[in-house]
């Protein structure tokens, strides 16, 4: 007989794991969510084959039960799930982007000899909903997991078993030191890309043209601000501590460029931008991880009408698909830039390749 997962929360993220668990395991694959819509779609997209009715249906004899709602929700299921009898041996984890508090509240469930096993992909996107999920979403991402102190090591394998098919690498971590790591390299940086968002359209009143003149850099540090603002909300008000924290030592900083700027310090202004960039071009570049590395690839375009299908059909014609594609940078009668996004780093060098071929001057960065 096929062992069953049961999935909470059909979107994005647990739409992308019943994929990827899909490919490695021949499995009976059940979900549960609160949104109609959200249900109907998994179920044409075939990333579920049942769905529940109710949490407490979803759980009977699940072997694997998997929590992909937003944090605060996830919390409350969990004490919920306190209330239902589950299999033997069932393993349950979750997805959420903040630890601590889930993992404490799973303490009702190891209390009875349940295995409840932290986890967080740290890869994602902007977009929500099961139409976004993919299979190979957290490829090469990290997969944190936070087992409590005692957890099995054959629990913790097995979870990772079945996982395997995410193609993630799995590290252990302490909740506490995920909270205060993905604070600063997650939760953090959503603050600040709503927070430049905001910025710019209090401008927008009184200066229509700043939204339209929103370009290249101001685009692409605000991308994550189109995230889902209910997922947000609970990752901020769950990662308070840490959060506060870092608005304290971002504030001092901000009043130090302040400074570096009223005394126009040519020096230290030069050094902090020079630092800044030292660190951020040493950041590995093939590991996805909260700062996730896509295989981009940049083609420079005289901007007239065609050349965007010129260049995606001599990539259909050698069969190499792109998972994205943005123009930068195109102002009238000037050069602009397309940004090719690639599944992997053979489709990125193949792509080269034949657009070089092809007499495009293209660039990696
Ligand atoms: N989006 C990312 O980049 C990312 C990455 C890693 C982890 N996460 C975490 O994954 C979780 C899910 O995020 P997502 O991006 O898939 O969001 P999503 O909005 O795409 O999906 C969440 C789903 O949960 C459902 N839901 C809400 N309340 C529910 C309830 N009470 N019962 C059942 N279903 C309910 C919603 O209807 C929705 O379909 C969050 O905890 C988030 O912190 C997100
Ligand atoms: O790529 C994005 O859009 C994301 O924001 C993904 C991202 C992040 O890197 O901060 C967001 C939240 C998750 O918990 C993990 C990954």
């Amino acid at each position: 007989m096929k062992r069953t997962v049961f999935i909470v929360g059909l979107g994005l993220i647990g739409g992308s794991i019943a994929l990827a668990i899909r490919k490695e395991h021949d499995v009976h694959i059940r979900g549960f969510d609160i949104s109609q819509q959200q249900v109907k779609m998994a179920l044409s997209l075939q990333v579920i084959d049942e769905v529940a009715p109710s949490l407490e249906e979803g759980v009977k004899n699940a072997d694997l039960i998997i929590f992909a709602t937003p944090v605060m929700k996830t919390e409350e299921l969990i004490q919920e799930l306190a209330g239902y009898s589950l299999k033997a041996g069932a393993i349950i984890t979750d997805v959420g982007s903040t630890k601590k508090r889930i993992v404490t509240q799973a303490d009702c469930l190891t209390e009875k000899g349940v295995t409840f096993i932290g986890g967080h992909p740290m890869a994602g996107s902007h977009k929500s909903g099961v139409e976004a999920a993919r299979a190979h979403l957290f490829e090469n991402a990290f997969y944190i997991l936070t087992p409590a102190e005692g957890t099995d090591l054959r629990q913790i394998i097995q979870l990772q078993n079945w996982l395997k098919g995410t193609k993630a690498t799995f590290i252990e971590l302490t909740a506490e030191q995920h909270d205060r790591l993905a604070g600063a390299i997650s939760h953090f940086p959503h603050i600040v890309a709503a927070s430049l968002v905001h910025q710019v359209a209090k401008m927008d009143g009184d200066e229509p043209l700043v939204s339209r003149l929103a370009a290249g850099g101001f685009r692409d540090i605000t991308r994550i601000a189109s995230a889902s603002p209910a997922m947000w909300r609970d990752i901020l008000l769950h990662n308070k501590e840490s959060l506060l924290e870092l608005l304290s030592s971002w504030t001092t900083e901000m009043n130090e460029v302040r400074a570096m700027i009223e005394t126009e310090n040519a020096d230290d202004i030069f050094a902090y931008f020079e630092q800044a960039k030292a660190f951020r071009d040493g950041l590995p570049a093939r590991e996805k991880g909260a700062i996730p590395s896509f295989y981009d690839l940049f083609v420079d375009v005289p901007d007239h009408p065609g050349v965007i299908s010129d260049v995606t059909s001599i990539l259909a014609q050698h069969e190499i698909s792109i998972t994205n594609i943005r123009i930068l940078e195109t102002r009238e009668d000037i050069m602009g830039v397309l940004r090719l996004s690639f599944r992997s780093e053979e489709d990125r060098q193949r792509a080269q390749v034949h657009l070089q071929q092809a007499m495009y001057d293209t660039y990696m960065m």
